[in-house]
């Protein structure tokens, strides 16, 4: 039976300091997603955009955060519409957009995988862990909240939706971790959320403790989302992100991930975050991008065979 996923943009750049992801699911179809998607076999949809309406400001005791209203109007926005995605296809993809989305699509899996009576797993792939609260956050960057947020940990009063689905924190692991505030590392080690920071894949590759993780999700027949941070990337040949940190996962590593994610079957989501079209050259990051999406859609080398001129 050919399997179907369906293309749903979030163009949200009110989570981030610097503009531009508003561009993030434009760049995405310029480059190609649908017709690499199609290419292996998928029936592809695409949804088009998803738009907010214009928020009037509302005040919060942490004075750094911007764009209270906008983030949630846009996690109201995006759940429902993610929900509905996710009921209606295989394997629906998210661009976005910043991290902010997540806010949106966490939740939202988690209740598709609630009404399916599945457990809901996430692989995290980003520099950042996210874990933020409004009321920790410094930098007011609000795609600094959507992990924090998702697992139901405090700190966010009625400023977000309740949370009716949170995430269990045995059911995170997190790749390419390597810029972490104070705040989030208390919550890294509270939660005992599963990390692999840069150091430690330097020291043991990312098979071994992908491997793990992917059985775990088999074992317990989860739904398993990918969210998939551009700042994962090293910025070298990943540039158009407005939050880079050095030292990011090479080009073999993330597509190994996302072979070895493709080649389980287990990916259930998937969010692309974080692409600043402003900030790329030539469309590179958007390529690469795509590139990597149809690792996890199961694209191995025999299925793009070169032609010599
Ligand atoms: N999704 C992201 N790029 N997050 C970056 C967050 C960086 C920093 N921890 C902050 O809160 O401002
Ligand atoms: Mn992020």
């Amino acid at each position: 039976m050919t399997r179907h996923t369906i293309l749903l943009g979030a163009p949200i750049q009110t989570g981030a300091s610097q503009p531009g992801c508003i561009m993030g699911p434009q760049s995405l179809r310029t480059a190609g997603l649908a017709k690499i998607i199609e290419d292996l076999g998928w029936q592809v949809s695409d949804r088009g955009d998803l738009t907010i309406t214009p928020q009037r400001p509302t005040p919060h005791p942490n004075a750094a955060i911007h764009h209270l209203a906008e983030t949630r109007a846009w996690i109201d926005t995006v759940r429902e519409a993610a929900l509905a995605a996710g009921r209606d296809c295989d394997l629906p993809v998210f661009m976005g957009g910043d991290h902010s989305m997540a806010a949106g699509t966490l939740p939202a899996m988690a209740a598709r995988a609630a009404e399916a009576g599945r457990p809901l797993f996430v692989l995290w792939l980003d520099a950042h862990p996210d874990l933020h609260s409004l009321d920790s956050t410094e930098s007011g960057n609000l795609h600094g909240t959507p992990m924090a947020y998702a697992l139901g940990l405090p700190g966010f009063g009625s400023a977000y939706p309740a949370n009716a689905h949170p995430l269990d924190p045995a059911n995170v692991c997190m790749m390419g971790i390597r810029s972490v505030d104070r705040a989030e590392a208390k919550r890294i080690l509270e939660t005992g959320i599963e990390v692999h920071d840069m150091r430690a894949i330097d020291e043991t590759g990312v098979i071994a403790p992908l491997k793990a993780f992917l059985a775990r999700v088999a074992a317990a027949n989860g739904m398993l989302h990918v969210s998939f941070d551009v700042d994962f990337l090293d910025p070298s040949f990943a540039p158009a992100v407005g939050t880079t940190v050095p030292g990011g996962a090479t080009f073999r590593e993330a597509h190994l991930i996302l072979e070895m994610v493709g080649d389980s079957g287990l990916a259930t989501s998937l969010d692309l975050v974080e692409l600043n079209p402003f900030l790329d050259e030539r469309g590179r990051t958007a390529r690469v991008l795509c590139d990597f999406t149809a690792s996890l859609f199961g694209r191995r080398v025999l299925d793009r065979q070169t032609r010599s001129y």
